[in-house]
């Protein structure tokens, strides 16, 4: 049962859990024995509609047997060799035909290790130290990224972590999210060696770029000599096969990926033009290593996952469960509120009437939300735990399953105040 593995949990792990966001889940976390389509089962024999989806990746929903498929067979011919493999080749060749920025590609494991990468890149192929970063973006888990960071490090209290050393703090200019003013002043001084953003902020909730926005920060960057990172950890090849660069049409010069691209295995990558990538070793001198960098795993499920995608079938059906869930949540709410959804993912906001930057997403009446979540997860339904995380959704969430959902929602959220 949940109850006495999360109390064994408490001793074992520093707060009972893993990754922080888990243990937002009151009065103690559930654990989950099995996922299958659109459904997590609990330990306590629970069933719940999920709308985390392991924050994202499940684009497909759990244990989609065509990547069940994938990595059975890539298990029965070893799963970690050391060497190259034709898999990753085979993986960077759809991430290089669909990613307008992507001309090479060096796969890692974890979306964190890819904003790391990438950041390096830039500092090395520029010559320059310092990086901008928005005020809530949440770029993963290294030194250089929290600072003002989204998702769980505010949800706890820490968006600027202890441990940062004061030297890798002075390297980082911190500008509010749509906010161009602010990053033309940063970037006039030619310092910055680049401008990492999420082009869809999903880690303060779900906050949309403004018009011009990502347009207008790829003028200033190209301007001043200034290399342009979209974090696509979460966008990528959920926004479609060419995430938020094809879907706002603004190209950067390097681009991070992980979550859909390992199908729910862990990965990461960074890609981008051949001359900036090209900086990395061994034809350059920006070092970046790992044993498990590429793994056949990873590999196998990312392209079982993204020859999934490539009929757009999935995509038609994750933006009109994403939508008209937004809608019907949008008119049960009886108290001001937001809702922002950009195509196949959303977030509501209770108590506020727009959230268009972290500051804004700081405003919302937090604890109405953690009561619409523990609500929700009674009735049978997972949303985030948190107010800054986003609710997405799976091909596995058709028409039966948003309409289960919908009256859920609705008898949850009219009653709220
Ligand atoms: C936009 C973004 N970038 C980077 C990361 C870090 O990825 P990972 O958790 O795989 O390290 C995440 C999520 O965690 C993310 O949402
Ligand atoms: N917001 C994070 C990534 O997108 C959630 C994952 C985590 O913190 O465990």
């Amino acid at each position: 049962m949940s109850h006495d593995l999360w109390e064994q949990a408490k001793t074992l792990f520093a707060g009972g859990v893993n990754s922080p966001v888990r243990a937002g889940v009151k009065p103690f976390p559930f654990y989950t024995k099995s996922g299958k389509g659109p459904y997590l089962i609990t330990e306590d024999s629970q069933r719940l509609i999920d709308y985390v989806l392991g924050y994202g990746p499940l684009i497909l929903g759990h244990a989609h047997p065509k990547v069940i498929e994938a990595v059975k067979e890539q298990i029965d011919e070893g799963w970690l060799y050391g060497t190259p493999s034709k898999t990753e080749v085979e993986l960077a060749k759809l991430i290089i035909k669909y990613v307008p920025s992507a001309e090479k590609v060096r796969f890692v494991n974890s979306g964190t290790e890819a904003t790391m990468t990438a950041l390096r890149i830039s500092r090395g192929y520029t010559g320059r130290d310092k990086i901008l970063k928005f005020d809530g973006n949440y770029h993963g888990a290294h030194d250089y990224v929290l600072i003002d960071a989204g998702s769980a490090a505010t949800e706890f209290g820490v968006p600027f972590s202890q441990g940062i050393p004061k030297e890798v703090v002075s390297t980082v200019v911190i500008c509010p999210y749509n906010d161009l003013e602010c990053s033309e002043k940063a970037l006039r001084r030619g310092d910055i060696a680049s401008v990492i953003v999420e082009p869809v902020m999903g880690n303060m909730g779900v906050i949309p770029p403004k018009d011009g926005f990502l347009k207008g920060l790829r003028e200033l960057t190209k301007e001043h000599g200034t290399l342009l990172i979209f974090d696509e950890v979460i966008t990528g090849f959920r926004l479609g096969l060419g995430g938020a660069q094809s879907y706002f049409k603004v190209i950067p010069d390097l681009t991070t990926l992980g979550k859909i691209i390992g199908g729910g295995f862990p990965i990461g990558a960074i890609c981008g033009k051949r001359e900036v990538m090209d900086s990395l070793t061994p034809s350059g001198r920006v070092f970046n290593a790992g044993t498990f960098n590429a793994n056949p795993i990873s590999m196998s499920a990312g392209i079982a996952t993204i020859r999934e995608l490539e009929s757009g079938n999935v995509y038609v059906k994750t933006e009109k469960a994403a939508t008209e869930l937004a809608e019907e949540i949008d008119k049960a709410i009886r108290i001001p509120h937001v809702v922002n959804r950009v195509y196949n993912f959303f977030q509501f906001f209770l108590g506020v009437d727009r959230v268009e930057n972290a500051a804004d997403a700081r405003k919302a009446k937090r604890e109405l939300y953690v009561r619409a979540h523990e609500k929700l997860l009674k009735s049978g339904v997972f949303i985030p735990p948190s107010q800054f995380e986003a609710l997405f959704t799976s091909s596995e969430h058709n028409d039966d399953i948003v309409n289960e959902s919908i009256s859920k929602f609705k008898s949850v959220l009219e009653d709220l105040v």
